[in-house]
C-alpha cells in the first residue's frame, strides 16, 4: 500500500495550527478497544501517566514505570488510525537532563509508535524540550497541578488562587511555549489565570480544570464514563458506566446461579 492510500493522522502541526481556532478536542485512553471508540472523534489522545491511578490503583501517578507507559501506549497506537497519539514520559524518566530524556523519549517513540510525548513542568524544563524538539521528538508539555510533583505541591491543588503566584505561572507558559513545545496542558489552574496564559502564548492550552478559556480540552476517559469513585470538581460525568458495569455483573451473577446462563445460542453441539 503506498503511504497516500494510508488513512493520515492528525499531525503536530496541525494541533499547533489551532491556536484561537476551533476548540481541540482530547481525551485519555489506556486500551485498545476503548482507544478506537475516542479515536472517531478526538484531535489527539493522551496515554497519560493517570493511567497507574486508573488501571494499576496506585496512589499517585510517582510510581508509574516506562515500561508500563510503553506497553500501554502501543495497545492504544494499535486501536487507533487517526488521532495523533501523545505519551507521558514517567516520573524520573526526564528531569535528570535532556540526553536521559532524548533517551527514554526516543525509546518511547520507537516502541510505540506514537507521535509526541508530554512532560511536565516549565521553565525547569525548558532547556529539555528544546534538546527533543530540535532532534526531532514533539513535546507537549504541563504546568499548573503538575501531578508528579504532587509530594512538593503538597496534593492535588489547583494552582493560582493567590494572584501573587500567576507570574510564575505566566513565566512557565512562556519558557515552554519559547523552548519549542507544540501545545501546553493547563492543569488545575483558576479561570483568569488560564486565560491570562492562553492570550499570551502562541500555542494551544489545553485545559483539565482550566476553564473553557483554553483552546482545547482534556479529561480521563474513566472519569467522564462515571468510573471514577472520587470525581474531582472539574470532571463532567457523560455517561454512567459503573452503575451499567455493576448491573451487567449482577445479572450474569443471577444467570449463572439460576443456570439461565448459558443457552441453546451458546452452546456448541
Ligand atoms: N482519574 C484521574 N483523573 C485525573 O484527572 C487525574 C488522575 N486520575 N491522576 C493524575 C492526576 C491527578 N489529578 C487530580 C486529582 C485530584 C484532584 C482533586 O481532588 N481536586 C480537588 C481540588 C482541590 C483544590 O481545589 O485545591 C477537587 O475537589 O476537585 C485534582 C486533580 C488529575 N489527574
Ligand atoms: C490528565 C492528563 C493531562 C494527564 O497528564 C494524565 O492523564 O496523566
Ligand atoms: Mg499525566
Amino acid at each position: 500500500m503506498s503511504a497516500q492510500n494510508q488513512i493520515r493522522r492528525t499531525t503536530v502541526p496541525q494541533i499547533a495550527r489551532r491556536k484561537g481556532g476551533e476548540p481541540i478536542v482530547s481525551l485519555t485512553s489506556y486500551h485498545a478497544h476503548t482507544a478506537a471508540i475516542v479515536d472517531k472523534h478526538a484531535d489527539f489522545i493522551l496515554v497519560g501517566d493517570s493511567l497507574g491511578m486508573v488501571m494499576h490503583g496506585m496512589e499517585s501517578t510517582v510510581g508509574v514505570p516506562l515500561d508500563l507507559m510503553i506497553m500501554h501506549g502501543k495497545a492504544v497506537v494499535r486501536g487507533t488510525k487517526k488521532a495523533l497519539i501523545v505519551v507521558d514520559m514517567p516520573f524520573g524518566t526526564y528531569e535528570e537532563s535532556p540526553n536521559i530524556a532524548f533517551r527514554n523519549a526516543a525509546k518511547i517513540m520507537k516502541e510505540t509508535g506514537c507521535g509526541a510525548v508530554k512532560l511536565e513542568g516549565g521553565k525547569r524544563m525548558a532547556e529539555t524540550i528544546r534538546f527533543l524538539t530540535e532532534r526531532g521528538i514533539p513535546v507537549m508539555a504541563h504546568i499548573g497541578l503538575t501531578p508528579q510533583s504532587s509530594h512538593v505541591l503538597g496534593g492535588f491543588k489547583t494552582q493560582g488562587r493567590d494572584e501573587d503566584s500567576w507570574p510564575l505561572h505566566e513565566e512557565d507558559a512562556r519558557a515552554v511555549s519559547e523552548a519549542g513545545a507544540f501545545a501546553v496542558v493547563l492543569e488545575g489552574m483558576v479561570e483568569p489565570l488560564a486565560a491570562k496564559i492562553t492570550k499570551q502564548i502562541d500555542i494551544p492550552t489545553i485545559g483539565i480544570g482550566a476553564s473553557a478559556e483554553c483552546d482545547g480540552q482534556i479529561l480521563v476517559l474513566e472519569d467522564m464514563l462515571g468510573l471514577n469513585p472520587w470525581t474531582p470538581k472539574f470532571v463532567k460525568v457523560y455517561g454512567q458506566l459503573g452503575p451499567m458495569i455493576e448491573q451487567a455483573v449482577s445479572d450474569y451473577a443471577e444467570d449463572v446461579k439460576s443456570r439461565a446462563f448459558p443457552t441453546e445460542d451458546q452452546v456448541y453441539r
